[in-house]
């Protein structure tokens, strides 16, 4: 029986992408009752999924329904369609939706569910469509991400997922943000199989999403080399605490890390067997060459492997310390060896584990640049350590979570500025910077 806040509204959705995962949300969005259409880029997988109704290159042995049916043109997907799914691997996203994006109209919504940073401009997946849309569709971008591997979703395993929209403010002294749109795409998604939550946090959802595909690669290479559960663990923890570093040095709130498309994301795809980023670590790490890999991946993307190279660029760039992305890196692209590498980063400089800046950033800053992010952090009383005066109560959120960002600047962690009294911070540049992209007032809380 279906519960409220299940869908009962069926509409016209166009999937934009036959991949794996477009051809399992085609699947999930036909069992659903939508009128469904994918589109395809090539004639063998539009034929297949019409008359034999399955994807044999990119989801083989899945059954499509009857109902679900495929073309070759994009425009005239995108025309007849209320809600698009796109669902095309990143540095292809551009170049696929192209002139066609004319074509959205803003009584239609678009999702991506893409998880990736742009190699030639390290714009992520919003930012790209942002600047490909019509000016007036930018307000009909939602964001899907969290863990969900393809195979388990197009045989209708439990699954939950994060839908993103920004929220737009309410007038009229209503209380909250208005996040109708992604409220809309949750009941038109979800079923009692596929749960979807919603945030008004874009810019978390899509990093947590792109990054956790580099550290899943790293997971694999540690497998491959026969390192142990110890070692998975502790990439797992401390590359969650980088990618919120990232994430937050770009605006997003450090509690979405926390969330599905945060750890939800990293566990299953540092863990499961059916990541293809994590199989590319692990073949890696058994000694294999990145290129006879990807090679012999049937066409399949592995996300992580140029996303790898743009979030290096993008750290370097926003002065954030990520010794595991900076690591792997080195060994996916520069060829260096993971032994060496591994033995390196475990040999650096001994430091807490969350540094007491951070902390303070934690506990009296607000949560992103996203003024309608709710900050639970600033809830919790602080604690009466000596080493924070002034703070008593509770246990530290940001040990507990094990992840916490400063967000006094976007040069967060690193050398001198750490150790600058925080008045003098404040007053450089970065620090006057970052005061406008975090106020020290925070926000209103619900
Ligand atoms: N497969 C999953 O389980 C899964 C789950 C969640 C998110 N994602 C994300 O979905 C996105 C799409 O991945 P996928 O797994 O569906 O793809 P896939 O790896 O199964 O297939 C590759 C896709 O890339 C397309 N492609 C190849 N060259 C292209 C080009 N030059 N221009 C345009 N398209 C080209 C192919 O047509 C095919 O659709 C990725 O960002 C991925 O991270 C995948
Ligand atoms: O197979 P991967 O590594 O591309 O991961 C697929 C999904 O992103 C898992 O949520």
């Amino acid at each position: 029986m279906l519960k409220v806040g299940h869908n009962t509204e069926l509409c016209k959705v166009g999937v934009l992408g036959g991949g794996s995962w477009g051809t399992a949300l085609a699947i999930h969005c036909a069992r659903l009752g939508h009128d469904t259409v994918l589109w395809a880029r090539g004639a063998a997988t539009v034929d297949s999924i019409n008359l034999r109704h399955e994807n044999p290159q990119y989801l083989p042995g899945f059954p499509c329904p009857p109902a679900l049916t495929a073309s070759c043109d994009l425009e005239g997907v995108i025309k007849r369609s209320e809600l698009m799914l796109m669902v095309v691997p990143t540095q292809y996203i551009v170049a696929t939706l192209g002139e066609a994006a004319r074509a959205l109209r803003p009584h239609q919504i678009l999702v991506s569910c893409s998880k990736g940073i742009s190699l030639s401009s390290l714009e992520t997946v919003d930012e790209l469509l942002q600047g490909v849309v019509p000016y007036e569709f930018r307000s009909r971008l939602a964001y899907l991400s969290g863990p969900s591997f393809a195979a388990e979703v197009a045989t209708g395993q439990p699954t939950a997922v994060t839908v993103a929209a920004k929220a737009r403010k309410r007038g009229g002294g209503e209380r909250g943000p208005d996040d109708q749109l992604a409220a809309r795409v949750q009941s038109l998604l979800s079923s009692p199989r596929f749960r979807c939550y919603r945030s008004t946090d874009v810019v978390g959802v899509e990093m947590a999403g792109a990054l956790k595909n580099v550290l899943a690669i790293a997971c694999g290479i540690s497998d491959g080399l026969g390192f142990g559960n110890n070692a998975r663990a502790a990439l797992i923890t401390r590359g969650l605490y980088e990618i919120t570093k990232l994430a937050v040095a770009r605006g997003g709130n450090p509690l979405t890390m926390s969330g599905l498309a945060g750890m939800g994301d990293v566990v299953l795809t540092c863990t499961g067997d059916l990541s293809r980023n994590r199989t590319v670590g692990l073949r890696l790490g058994r000694g294999e060459r990145l290129r006879d890999i990807q090679a012999s991946m049937g066409g399949a993307v592995a996300e992580g492997v140029p996303t790898a190279v743009a979030i290096r660029t993008l750290a370097r760039k926003l002065g954030v310390e990520c010794p595991i992305m900076e690591g792997i890196h080195r060994v996916i692209h520069e060829g260096a060896n993971a032994q060496e590498v591994v033995t390196e980063v475990m040999s650096r400089e001994l430091k807490p584990e969350v540094a007491p800046d951070i902390i303070r950033g934690v506990l009296t800053n607000n949560g992103g640049t996203n003024s309608n992010h709710h900050n639970h952090l600033l809830e919790c009383p602080a604690r009466s350590d000596p080493a924070f005066p002034g703070i008593s109560g509770h246990p530290n959120p940001a040990t507990l979570a094990n992840f916490s960002v400063d967000r006094s600047g976007s040069a967060p962690t690193t050398g001198i500025q750490r150790n600058l009294p925080d008045q003098r911070r404040l007053n450089s540049i970065p620090g006057q910077l970052a005061s406008q992209v975090y106020p020290r007032s925070p926000p209103s809380i619900d």
